[in-house]
């Protein structure tokens, strides 16, 4: 919004509180004057931490790999160019499950700030992010050859968080990708929340050899290992993740050119047996939430971009 010629909202001469951003360790921090923030990994351009509503909103292992080893287990990991184990004689067929978004060290391409549209006085920071070609291990461009770009934007306001992925072809062959957002959403009893909207929709249950299901459900509960991926949504009907007691929504995630979903949560035993899963117990403080387009294949056209997104309410 151009600002110039008005006056400042709290008087004359006095400009609005900014956000701040600060970079250290690899990480980079936004803080918006009215206390949220959020944290990036430059490894994965990992959102592990965001606050809102003086509450942290992401699960994030407390065995997670911090330090480059591992994809981070928590947090916002993004999954690109193939989701899952890739398939077998397939351009992805050397890389490892999900990808390497989340095992490569992006850029920090900077920041801007603005007034939110939605709410006076309230302030905006985005945070950019970059991933090409150029900047992947030899292992990785060897294993998909591809001269690609991507731009990752993540976006704080006062009570939401949206992440925004661009996909650029900039070489002069067409490649296939998928890709998806792993958001961990932090609850505090797994058994306490229901997925809504997600009624007659068709999924494929990963825990039951990909068969194909109709959803009953219109919400849902967790009781046992889930890994479902729900297929043709409606990006713009929100996912519903709610209180069991009351209904009330504690989160609500609305998609841009992203038409699956995948729900999913270990339980006892798969917790138990990832290395990087702690405490054991944790299961039943998070609840995989993942918005992508992963049941086809998206075909990029040399010289074409793509854009995909979600946008997180917390606690509305
Ligand atoms: O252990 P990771 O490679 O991080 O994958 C964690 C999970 O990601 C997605 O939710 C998949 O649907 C699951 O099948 C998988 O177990």
């Amino acid at each position: 919004m151009d600002r110039s010629n008005k006056p400042s909202a709290i008087g004359l001469g006095k400009s609005l509180p900014q956000p701040t951003v600060s970079i250290q360790d690899n990480t980079v921090e936004a803080s918006l004057p009215t206390g949220e923030s959020v944290t990036v990994h430059l490894y994965g351009a990992t959102v592990t931490s965001w606050k809102a509503n003086g509450q942290e909103q992401l699960f994030l292992s407390q065995k997670a790999h911090l330090d480059g080893s591992k994809p981070i287990r928590g947090g916002i990991p993004v999954v690109f160019p193939v989701f899952g184990p890739p398939p077998k004689d397939h351009a992805t067929s050397a890389l490892p499950q999900h990808g390497f978004a989340r095992n490569s060290t992006w850029e920090y391409l900077g920041k801007s700030s603005s007034e939110s549209a939605d709410s006076q006085g309230d302030m905006t920071v985005k945070l950019d992010f970059g991933l090409s070609h150029t900047l992947l291990s030899e292992e990785f461009r060897k294993a998909w050859p591809y001269e690609f770009a991507l731009v990752y934007s993540v976006t704080l306001n006062k009570n939401s968080l949206m992440t925004a992925l661009e996909v650029r072809n900039e070489g002069k062959e067409n490649f296939d990708f998928q890709v998806l957002m792993h958001t961990y959403l932090s609850v505090e009893d797994i058994s306490a929340v229901r997925v809504k909207n997600l009624e007659s929709k068709t999924y494929i249950d990963k825990t039951q050899n990909a068969t194909s299901h109709t959803e009953a459900s219109n919400a849902l509960a967790i009781t046992g290992e889930t890994d479902r991926v729900y297929q043709a949504l409606d990006p713009a009907v929100p996912i519903i993740v709610s209180s069991a007691a009351d209904d009330k929504p504690l989160f609500s995630i609305t998609r841009e050119a992203l038409t699956d979903v995948v729900v999913w949560n270990p339980w006892i035993e798969k917790a138990k047996g990832m290395a990087d899963f702690a405490p054991d117990e944790a299961y039943k403080n998070m609840i995989c939430v993942e918005a992508g387009s992963v049941s086809g294949w998206q075909t990029l056209e040399a010289g074409d971009s793509w854009e995909g997104a979600q946008n997180i309410k917390s606690r509305l």
